[in-house]
């Protein structure tokens, strides 16, 4: 029986969290060793042999992925998180949503100026999350040297955005639609 791609770990369940939306369910990937193995090694690929100096996780799912990345690559791990979680002086930056804006914040001194990061997250839909978090670093003076997820959404228009920015995108797979 040929490999089991990364793909073939995700689940898809109609209608959540609205009617219409077919929502890309990572968990059966990531309870999966084989499948949890496949997608963390398969995100940093591309990157081997790139000076990194540190690993950016998008919350919440691009915590679980960025974790493992940044252990892999033996690097430090960065969160940016929804706006009040941090609990250390923060920089924030608000990005919109379906309907209405959130804001996300990194630690002021979660990376260094002239510092090497990789941004992870599960799913590019809008790339509204991604842009924010390409903001944060970048106003710390640091390079977003990638994006990497295991979820494009094509149809969205998020690496159109991000490579606008000048940060290549990197994406295991990809669905149609929305
Ligand atoms: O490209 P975008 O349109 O910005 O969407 C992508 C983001 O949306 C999802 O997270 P969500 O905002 O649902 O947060 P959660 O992971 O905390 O549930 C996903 O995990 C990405 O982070
Ligand atoms: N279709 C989808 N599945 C999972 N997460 C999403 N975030 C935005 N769109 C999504």
């Amino acid at each position: 029986m040929a490999q089991k791609t990364v793909q073939d770990y995700i689940r898809t369940i109609p209608d959540f969290p609205h009617e219409g939306i077919l929502f890309r369910d990572v968990t059966t990937l990531f309870q999966d060793p084989r499948g949890f193995r496949l997608a963390v090694d398969q995100l940093l690929s591309p990157f081997v042999g790139e000076t990194i100096d540190a690993v950016a996780g998008l919350e919440a799912r691009g915590f679980i992925l960025g974790g493992a990345v940044a252990h892999q690559l033996s690097k430090g791990f960065v969160p940016v998180r929804k706006k009040g979680k941090l609990p250390a002086a923060t920089i924030e930056q608000a990005y919109k949503l379906e309907y209405g804006e959130a804001v996300v914040e990194i630690h002021d001194d979660a990376v260094q100026a002239g510092d090497k990061v990789l941004i992870v997250d599960d799913l590019l839909a809008t790339g509204g999350t991604a842009e924010a978090g390409i903001k944060l670093i970048e106003r710390l003076g640091a390079e977003v040297i990638g994006c990497a997820f295991v979820i494009d959404l094509p149809d969205l228009g998020g690496r159109a955005k991000v490579e606008a920015m000048g940060v290549p995108v990197h994406a295991i797979c990809s669905y149609e639609g929305l």
